[in-house]
């Protein structure tokens, strides 16, 4: 262990803790070079995260935990968004995601066509992914005891169909949510078989999640982009990239600041993985507008007016709507 880890697990009280659920190796050496003893600011400690974990966090704006969700509760959530595609089970609130090439090509429409179910806090089976235990333990040590699911994919990134619609642009998630702080807010993303980049693994900017919320608007790409995939205007393309390859059952927790996109498919397979974005119950709505969200308020108000008739529903209820309590007691959110 390094001399800051050292250091810090003494200034903690930290019973020391086999880290050997988390790889860090890419840049791992960045998160202890600093010789000061370090105040953290991401994270708490609730006995679970090594120091090392912590500092990781701290420097990066994710860490990885391999092998935490179980193949038999994978095969649950394929199972079950097999049956919703077959349209076997209706969701209320559900939204159903073909992806823009796709959707707008002469050919039949079938399951295969599916790019992203978004908003299954309504299917029992699929939500009971955010309310693993194995999951909430990580989560808590992000946003504290008192835990809402706020927003909830499935992404099934489809093999490319040759004009690049299948990357997701580098954002920031803050960019949809009107409510702070910051900080208690974090994504878990849990691939559902192998993600390499081959497939399009999730790709993050380490330490972006140190930065503040940037411009964002549609990438200016030849081959279109996906409604509401919004990209980061300005980013340095020559910050280090990592590209995050994960086996099935790995689960990324991530920073909502955290600047990250993913890659084409150039395989034949469709890409699983599920997520969900979680955030302190105590967390509080804000008003966006004359902001940089103002742009996506306006794209939410017109699907919530296009698709339920609720054109006069606020941004922030749309949030309040869908979010979920998973642990604690549900505060302000
Ligand atoms: C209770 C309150 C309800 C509030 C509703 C709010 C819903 C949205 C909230 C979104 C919040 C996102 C939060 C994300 C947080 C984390 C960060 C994640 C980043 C993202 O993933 S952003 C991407 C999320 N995307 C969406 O949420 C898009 C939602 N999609 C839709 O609403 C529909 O799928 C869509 C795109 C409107 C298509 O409607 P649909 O009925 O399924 O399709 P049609 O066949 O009728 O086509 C209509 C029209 O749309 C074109 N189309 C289809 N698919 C796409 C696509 N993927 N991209 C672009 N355009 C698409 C299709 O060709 C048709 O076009 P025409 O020109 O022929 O009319
Ligand atoms: N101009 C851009 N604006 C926003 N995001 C971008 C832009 N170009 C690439 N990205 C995103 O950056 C990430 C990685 O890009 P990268 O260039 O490494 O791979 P790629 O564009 O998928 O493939 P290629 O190897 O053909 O460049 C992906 O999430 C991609 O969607
Ligand atoms: O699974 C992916 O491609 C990443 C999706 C993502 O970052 C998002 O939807 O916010
Ligand atoms: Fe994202
Ligand atoms: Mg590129």
């Amino acid at each position: 262990m390094s001399r800051a880890a050292d250091r810090l697990r003494l200034v903690m009280g930290h019973v020391d803790r086999s880290p050997s659920s988390i790889t860090c190796e890419q840049t791992s050496a960045q998160a202890f070079t600093s010789n000061q003893p370090q105040r953290l600011r991401y994270s708490y400690d609730t006995g679970l995260l090594s120091p090392q974990q912590r500092l990781f966090y701290e420097e990066n704006g994710f860490i990885l935990v391999r092998n935490l969700v179980s193949d038999g509760d994978i095969e649950r959530f394929r199972k079950e968004f097999e049956r919703i595609c077959r349209q076997e089970v209706k969701v209320p609130g559900l939204v159903v995601m073909r992806d823009v090439a796709i959707a707008k090509s002469e050919f039949v429409q079938d399951q295969k066509a599916v790019s992203k179910l978004q908003d299954f806090q309504e299917d029992p089976e699929l939500f009971r992914y955010c309310s693993l235990p194995e999951i909430l333990k990580y989560v808590e040590c992000f946003t504290g005891p008192n835990i809402m699911a706020m927003h909830t994919m499935l992404i099934n990134k489809p093999p490319d169909a040759g004009k690049k619609t299948s990357r997701h642009p580098l954002h920031q998630d803050l960019h949809y949510f009107p409510f702070r702080p910051t900080d208690r807010i974090v994504c878990a993303w849990t691939a559902m078989e192998k993600v390499t980049r081959q497939n399009g693994c999730l790709v993050v900017l380490p330490g972006t999640h140190k930065s503040t919320l940037q411009e964002h608007d549609y990438p200016e790409w030849e081959g279109g982009v996906n409604k509401m995939y919004h990209g980061v205007r300005n980013y340095d393309p020559d910050h280090p990239r990592v590209y995050v390859e994960m086996e099935k059952g790995d689960t990324v927790f991530f920073h909502p600041l955290l600047i990250h996109g993913s890659g084409m498919n150039q395989t034949k397979g469709f890409r699983k993985a599920i997520s969900c974005h979680y955030a302190s119950s105590d967390c509080y709505y804000i008003d966006v507008k004359g902001t940089t969200q103002e742009n996506i308020e306006n794209e939410v108000s017109q699907i919530a007016e296009k698709k339920y008739g609720m054109g006069d529903v606020s941004f922030m209820d749309t949030w309040a709507i869908r979010g979920r309590l998973v642990q604690g007691e549900r505060i302000s959110m």
